[in-house]
């Protein structure tokens, strides 16, 4: 007699029910299903994870366990290294069945290898659809050759022998495959999901932007519903200053986490560009930003050590200062420069900011002024982004850091000019630094300009209420540029010395910098 199936359903990413390869393949034939989310402590510590991001995902397994249930379903969740709650739930609930999404982190990878294995022992089967990216990223690189494209161009010329992605899947019905009764044996399950107290979080969250699958389709909607600013959109076009409402989507969060899928948000686009005769094409066009995102994918995915300089064949090796102070100055938002600094508040307190914005400040810390590792960086926005994403996190912090993709070092952002020509008045800063607010537009990019007089009718001392800036810009980005010329030419001749090839130092198109 063949054994009854019993799926489980475990649920990492891909926090949603809307195109979810996974779930419809775990409800057919199945006599039960058991939909699962693992809370793993590796993530839960703030010095990983911050609580924003954390709060996000409380948000969006609370999201999802709703709609399960709305289906007659459930979201079982539990706490623990996925390694060893595994393997004892589907002792208990019989399972003979393992359905995840595939995750190409690397974290997750060696996570998602043990599992595998653990499962084959126990007579599971597995299948671990693609539905976090628009493609299958390991037959991208099979079309490419075996090697990951090295460029956005390259990247473009293979997609269009690729063709478009799969069209997102099916809805799954109305009515879900219920749990069996061991669920209500199994100890360890929460009954009602944890707070971040709970959790061990000391720190409130403090974003606006919460998470799940319904604020998800409902941000999407709202975007599209105006679809001639759909087919207009045009990176870098777009005013990194704004914050209510931002200037883009600010879906980054859902597609993270996968509360909105890649390849939904993908189709819809491309529905409106079929309905407008005139509208902006990739790599500058919304649908071009998909596309941004799925090329750090496949070229993160298939570059050895792409989340370090060492080692890590396309990074420019470049010899970074190490200065705490400067780098904590930079976090804390005490360079005395208000718009790095206003970001970087942004940063802390809503976690999320302006592709631009992250330009600004990734440049500061980097080529531009402080002349600071970019894995730093990285590691910060890491923790502290909802967005905070492997793959496009590592490609962005090398391409701002003129380490890898874009080689214009030479090219810096101004702390004080690039901000003030979008927001003349400074409402951003007055916003995000609030100690700053009643300085006149005159000064508020520049407060250590500001007579005594003015600054104490602003009611801020600069150097006592808010620092001196921590480097003088023109100086420091002068000398930063002659080391990075020294890095690259030092780069040159050892390659030259070692026979090796050269990282692609191709001309950055002109939609950056
Ligand atoms: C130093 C640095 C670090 C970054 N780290 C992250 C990160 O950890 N996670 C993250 O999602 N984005 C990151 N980005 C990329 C980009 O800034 C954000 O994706 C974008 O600002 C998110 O806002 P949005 O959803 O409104 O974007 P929109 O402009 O509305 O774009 C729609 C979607 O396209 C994708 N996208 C847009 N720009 C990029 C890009 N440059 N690279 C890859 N995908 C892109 C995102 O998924 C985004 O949600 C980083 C950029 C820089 C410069």
């Amino acid at each position: 007699m063949t054994k009854q199936k019993r799926s489980l359903l475990w649920f990492r990413k891909g926090l949603r029910l809307h195109d979810n390869p996974a779930l419809l393949s775990s409800c057919d034939g199945a006599k039960y299903l058991y939909p699962i989310f693992v809370l793993d402590p590796w993530f839960l510590t703030a010095d990983r994870v911050g609580p924003n991001r954390i709060q996000f995902l409380l948000e969006s397994l609370e999201d999802l366990k709703h709609s399960l249930q709305a289906r007659g379903s459930d979201l079982v969740v539990l706490k623990g290294k996925p390694l060893e709650v595994l393997p004892t739930i589907w002792k208990t609930w019989g399972i003979t069945h393992l359905y995840f999404e595939k995750d190409t982190e690397p974290y997750a990878n060696e996570r998602d290898g043990q599992v595998r294995q653990a499962a084959a022992k126990a007579n599971i089967e597995v299948e671990t659809p693609v539905s976090h990216t628009l493609y299958d990223l390991e037959m991208l690189i099979e079309k490419n050759g075996g090697a990951p494209p090295d460029s956005m161009k390259a990247f473009e010329s293979l997609l269009g022998k690729v063709g478009l992605p799969a069209a997102p899947a099916e809805d799954p019905p109305e009515k879900l495959t219920a749990p069996g009764p061991e669920l209500k044996k199994t100890t360890g399950v929460y009954d009602s999901l944890p707070s971040l107290k709970d959790l061990g979080y000391k720190d409130e969250a403090t974003s606006s932007i919460h998470g799940g699958e319904t604020n998800a389709l409902s941000r999407m909607s709202e975007w599209m519903a105006d679809k001639q600013r759909v087919a207009e959109f045009e990176k870098p076009k777009g005013n990194p200053a704004a914050f209510d409402p931002p200037a883009t989507t600010v879906l980054s969060p859902f597609l993270k986490f996968g509360c909105l899928s890649a390849r939904l948000f993908h189709a819809k686009i491309a529905q409106i560009e079929k309905e407008k005769n005139n509208h902006t094409k990739p790599p500058v066009s919304l649908r071009g930003q998909l596309l941004w995102r799925e090329f750090f994918y496949t070229v993160g995915g298939a570059t050895k050590n792409f989340d370090k300089m060492e080692g890590n064949p396309i990074c420019r090796q470049i010899d970074w200062d190490q200065n705490d102070e400067f780098f904590k100055a930079w976090e804390e938002s005490r360079t005395g420069y208000p718009w790095i600094d206003a970001i970087m508040m942004q940063l802390n307190k809503e976690g999320w900011m302006h592709h631009l914005a992250r330009h600004a400040v990734a440049c500061f810390l980097t080529r531009g002024d402080l002349y600071q590792h970019w894995e730093k960086g990285r590691d910060t926005f890491d923790r502290l982004l909802i967005d905070g994403d492997w793959h496009v996190n590592n490609g962005n912090w090398m391409w701002l850091s003129a380490s890898a993709f874009f080689h214009q070092f030479f090219r810096v952002y101004s702390p004080v000019s690039f901000g003030k020509k979008y927001d003349k008045n400074g409402d951003f800063i007055r916003h995000f630094l609030p100690v700053l607010k009643d300085f006149p537009a005159a000064h508020i990019y520049e407060p250590w300009k500001a007579s005594e007089k003015a600054q104490k009718e602003a009611n801020c001392i600069i150097g006592k209420d808010y620092p001196k800036p921590i480097v003088d810009h023109n100086e420091a980005s002068s000398s930063c540029k002659d080391r990075m010329k020294a890095a690259y030419d030092a780069g040159k001749e050892t390659r030259k010395r070692e026979g090796a090839p050269s990282p692609q130092a191709r001309k950055a198109p002109k939609i950056y910098g």
